[in-house]
């Protein structure tokens, strides 16, 4: 039903979208349209010549968590029961300059005989999961490419739409998935990032806890009367090392984001699609800002990562690719939450990449599946590095953490002095 209601909003605008298919990390981009007017075939489609035949299957809904969580669980599902000789890649759809029209999904070319095991396995998806399927099929010649879209037609059957032409699309201005950015991976408002896990709240039961754990936000704070000073950066570039000096030089607290009291629960949320994960995190800042309010009436509060790490690394997930796809410097993605306390000063510690990893080998601690991303994909380490800088109202100044750690603490203290007069 819920997939019906989404379809019903699609199709309509269905010949105005533009699609995108990922292939070694690169997009291509391609539209359709009614009639060919000898327009070459898109990118795309020239580099799946060998295949006779690919789909597309695209997930909506209108119920959003479901739509997130089935989009990863689509992807597990493909790849246990289709043929070895189908080979999947990310894919997404939208309308140009529309705000939340992305859909998700994944593209697959079909190398099998036959296709027969594919085409059932996506009658069977067509008709109990939220997905829309397209067909593309190859001319005889090898010349044209069509698209056709599959309706559920009950009983175990389908129909099809008229074929629509591939034709070739530039690249958008922005890249697609910035314009679903907001409220889907970034939360801009404590009551944004709770709907999402209200929402969530019938199917995670982890949800609940966390929605107990939440402060009232009748409870409006008065600033804090002491300085607020947040140290950010990625994993491994000293922010524990540091943020323990400055809590014992200072006599300050220090609190981190997440909060103690979601540890518990995070590697729950850690497993969910970004919409859920990215929620949990924003509702986490709230209860340490709640902490911060409380423990910034009696002494300076030294927090361990805010909402700079939340958005930034959010950010560089949603956008694939190089740095330069990231949204553009003054984008609105980068503003600072309305209803989240503003720390005093925020530090972002940067390292080179080398030594970062000597220090994590060095730890000799496991690191989160985000953190092995990191170390693995240098582009998404330049992206959340990027985003961190990016961020406006309070932005991070940058401190080189490659000196030793007493230095590193030293050149951090003038910064508070002079920024916060302790
Ligand atoms: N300035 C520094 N110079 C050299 N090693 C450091 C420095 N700061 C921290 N380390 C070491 O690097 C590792 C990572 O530091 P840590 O404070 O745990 O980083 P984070 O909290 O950012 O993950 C630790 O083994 C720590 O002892
Ligand atoms: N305030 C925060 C803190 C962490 N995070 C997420 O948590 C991950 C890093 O946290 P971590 O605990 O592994 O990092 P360290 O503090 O151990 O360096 C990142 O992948 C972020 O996605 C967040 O979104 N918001």
């Amino acid at each position: 039903m819920a997939c019906r209601r989404a379809m019903s909003r699609l199709l309509p605008q269905w010949s105005s979208r533009v699609f995108s298919v990922e292939l070694n990390g690169a997009p291509f981009y391609f539209s359709i349209q009614e009639k060919h007017r000898g327009e070459e075939i898109p990118q795309v489609f020239r580099q799946v010549q060998n295949y006779d035949r690919c789909y597309s299957l695209l997930v909506c809904s209108s119920d959003r968590i479901k739509q997130a969580r089935f989009h990863s669980e689509l992807k597990e599902k493909l790849r246990r029961d289709l043929p070895t000789e189908c080979d999947l890649s990310p894919m997404s759809s939208f309308l140009p300059n529309v705000k939340d029209s992305l859909v998700k999904g994944y593209f697959l070319k079909d190398m099998s005989v036959g296709s027969t095991l594919s085409e059932k396995l996506l009658r069977d998806v067509i008709q109990h999961d939220p997905v829309l399927v397209c067909s593309y099929l190859k001319s005889e010649d090898g010349q044209l490419w069509t698209q056709r879209l599959w309706r559920d037609a009950g009983s175990h059957s389908v129909e099809t739409s008229k074929d629509y032409y591939v034709v070739p699309s530039e690249a958008p201005e922005y890249h697609p998935a910035t314009l679903n950015i907001i409220n889907s991976d970034v939360f801009y408002s404590f009551e944004e990032a709770y709907e999402v896990l209200k929402e969530s709240a019938d199917i995670i039961p982890e949800a609940t806890s966390v929605l107990e754990l939440l402060p009232s936000r009748a409870k409006a704070r008065s600033k804090p009367d002491f300085p607020v000073i947040v140290i950010e950066g990625l994993d491994a570039t000293g922010k524990t090392t540091l943020t323990e000096s400055l809590r014992d030089t200072l006599g300050a607290a220090l609190l981190r984001s997440p909060p103690k009291c979601l540890s518990p629960l995070r590697a729950c949320f850690d497993r969910e699609p970004p919409l859920i994960r990215r929620a949990f995190y924003a509702l986490g800042n709230y209860i340490t800002a709640e902490e911060i309010g409380q423990e910034g009436m009696k002494t300076p509060v030294i927090v361990d990562r805010f909402w700079h790490s939340t958005a930034a690394y959010a950010i560089a997930t949603a956008v694939s690719g190089p740095v330069c796809n990231l949204p553009a410097d003054s984008s609105a993605v980068y503003r600072w939450p309305r209803d989240l306390l503003q720390p005093s000063l925020v530090v972002l510690l940067t390292l080179d990449p080398e030594e970062r990893k000597r220090r994590l080998r060095d730890r000799g601690e496991g690191e989160t599946a985000e953190e092995q991303e990191l170390d693995h994909n240098q582009l998404f380490r330049l992206k959340v590095e990027e985003a961190y800088r990016r961020i406006s109202g309070p932005a991070c100044i940058t401190v080189d953490a490659s000196p030793p750690a007493d230095q590193v603490l030293q050149q951090v203290l003038l910064l508070i002095r002079g920024k916060c007069h302790l």
